[in-house]
């Protein structure tokens, strides 16, 4: 395994992946499998560079800069960018080998990396934003490509950031080439491509939902919480929303904001405007109108799990690790039956083990209990829907709202029904009437699609 001690969040990624494959019957029944292992956790090349940038006061700053390509054997190596003070290799190494899996979830033909800048971006100019995209992609520009490499956003890298890191390839390269997914709608992004992880991440709990209830129940009257407040903490909200679901929190890195009421529609619309220019929530209830009758439960430093009082689904979607053991604990005591991460490994182990552990603990068919999805499946319609806007672009064509929205519909439900009987093909679990498990079904058909494509190439062989 490529870990080096110092990677804490990659091991953890790591043993989340090999436990689940070790817990099946899969290495049994297909003991080639077992050498993909030590191939697959060695990203194939990992870039690190300097970016340097004279910021609005006239000074130099200079940051790290990474691009982690960890595997191309299903397609060129894709996946975003996040630009956040935490940013370390152990931190992108993680998420690059998630994406890896979770790519090949997407039933389409891209591999897996991740990269980033360890910049704190809150506070800066626009102007200091975009000289900031230009300097990190001066060296980025070397290494990427529509057929190589197609980078695209995470935390810290929205829609502005991408048309500054586009427009920078774009100069240095001389090509215009849809090298970055999440561009503006009127110079080759895809429609429904800002929306696509948090409707994805609904569409897939709905998923779970019809399943486990053998469609009696929906979102409609579920309460609901979400964590984080970003681009996909805002279109989980409106989704869950649209389907008649009550909103009970959000949360940004300095609180949280309860409502048992319901968030609205329109104050979820007001954060969106108010983040683009770094306003917290705090700020954001005191000053916007959306605030002034509806008002929300602000909780300074809190996460919201242990303060939302009943709740029937909750969809993480700030940051990795964000739900401990005692907080999956305390959701569980709150009636909680179903768990989908928006965000990438939103649990911490401690939390996935009290989530499987009451799946596993379920009595009777007829009265299943908790289901957990891990992030690889369930926030997968991002970079799913970024494969439909590298196949626009290859096209030269621009596909309606509604077709890219039934495509990820489509996908998001056949990821689904693929984990669960790949779950079941490769069970060896005591309790037939608990429902399969979702992390190892994940993990398999992932593994699996990249472990064939990999022995076909020759990176392993038996
Ligand atoms: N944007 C996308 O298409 C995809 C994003 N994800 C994952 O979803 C999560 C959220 O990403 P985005 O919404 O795109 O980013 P964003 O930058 O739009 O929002 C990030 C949110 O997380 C909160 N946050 C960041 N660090 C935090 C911390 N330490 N504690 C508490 N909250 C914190 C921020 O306040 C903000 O609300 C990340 O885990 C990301 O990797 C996963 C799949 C695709
Ligand atoms: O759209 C993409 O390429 C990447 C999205 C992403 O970074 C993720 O799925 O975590």
């Amino acid at each position: 395994m490529s870990a080096q001690p110092y990677e804490p969040e990659f091991q953890q990624a790591y043993n989340e992946v090999v436990s689940s494959l070790r817990e099946s019957t899969l290495f049994e029944k297909h003991p080639k499998y077992e050498k993909v292992l030590p191939v697959v956790s060695v990203p194939e090349r990992i870039i690190q560079f300097r970016v340097t940038w004279e910021n609005d006061k006239g000074e130099q700053e200079v940051a790290p800069g990474f691009r982690v390509q960890y595997n191309s054997a299903k397609g060129p190596y894709k996946g975003g960018l996040r630009f956040h003070p935490t940013v370390n290799l152990s931190i992108l190494k993680f998420l690059g080998f998630e994406q890896i899996f979770k790519n090949a979830l997407t039933g389409q033909a891209l591999g897996g990396g991740k990269g980033g800048l360890c910049v704190d971006l809150k506070g800066r100019s626009n102007n200091e934003i975009r000289r900031i995209c230009y300097a990190f992609m001066r060296e980025l520009s070397r290494h990427i490509g529509q057929d190589t490499d197609v980078p695209a956003g995470d935390i810290g890298v929205g829609g502005r950031e991408v048309g500054y890191l586009f427009g920078a390839y774009k100069s240095y390269k001389n090509s215009w080439e849809g090298v970055l997914t999440g561009k503006g709608l009127n110079w080759g992004g895809s429609l429904i491509r800002p929306e696509a992880t948090g409707y994805g991440l609904v569409y897939y709990t709905q998923a779970m939902i019809d399943y486990a209830t053998k469609g009696k129940e929906s979102f409609a009257g579920k309460r609901v919480a979400i964590s984080g407040s970003g681009n996909v903490a805002q279109f989980a909200a409106l989704k869950v929303i649209e389907l008649g679901g009550t909103v009970v929190s959000l949360s940004d890195s300095k609180g949280a904001i309860i409502s048992d009421a319901g968030i609205t529609a329109e104050q979820v619309q007001a954060i969106s405007e108010a983040k683009i220019n770094f306003k917290s929530l705090e700020q954001i209830i005191g000053e916007y109108s959306a605030f002034a009758e509806n008002k929300v439960k602000y909780l300074a430093g809190a996460r919201p799990w242990v303060h939302v009082g009943k709740v029937d689904v909750a969809l993480p979607c700030a940051t990795q690790n964000e739900v401990s053991g005692e907080e999956a604990k305390a959701l569980v005591a709150a009636g909680v039956k179903f768990v989908a991460e928006g965000s990438n490994m939103g649990s911490t182990q401690e939390a996935i083990q009290v989530f499987e552990g009451e799946r596993l603990s379920t009595k009777s068919a007829s009265e299943p209990a908790v289901w957990y999805a891990p992030g690889k499946a369930s926030n997968m319609g991002g970079v799913a829907v970024s494969g439909l806007e590298m196949a626009q672009n290859s096209q030269r064509m621009t596909w309606s709202r509604e077709q890219v929205d039934q495509e990820l519909k489509k996908i998001m439900v056949n990821c689904f029904n693929d984990s669960l009987e790949t779950a079941r093909e490769y069970s060896n679990e005591d309790n037939k009437d608990a429902l399969p498990s979702l992390v190892k079904g994940a993990n398999l058909v992932g593994f699996i699609r990249v472990a064939d494509a990999m022995f076909d190439q020759g990176d392993v062989w038996e």
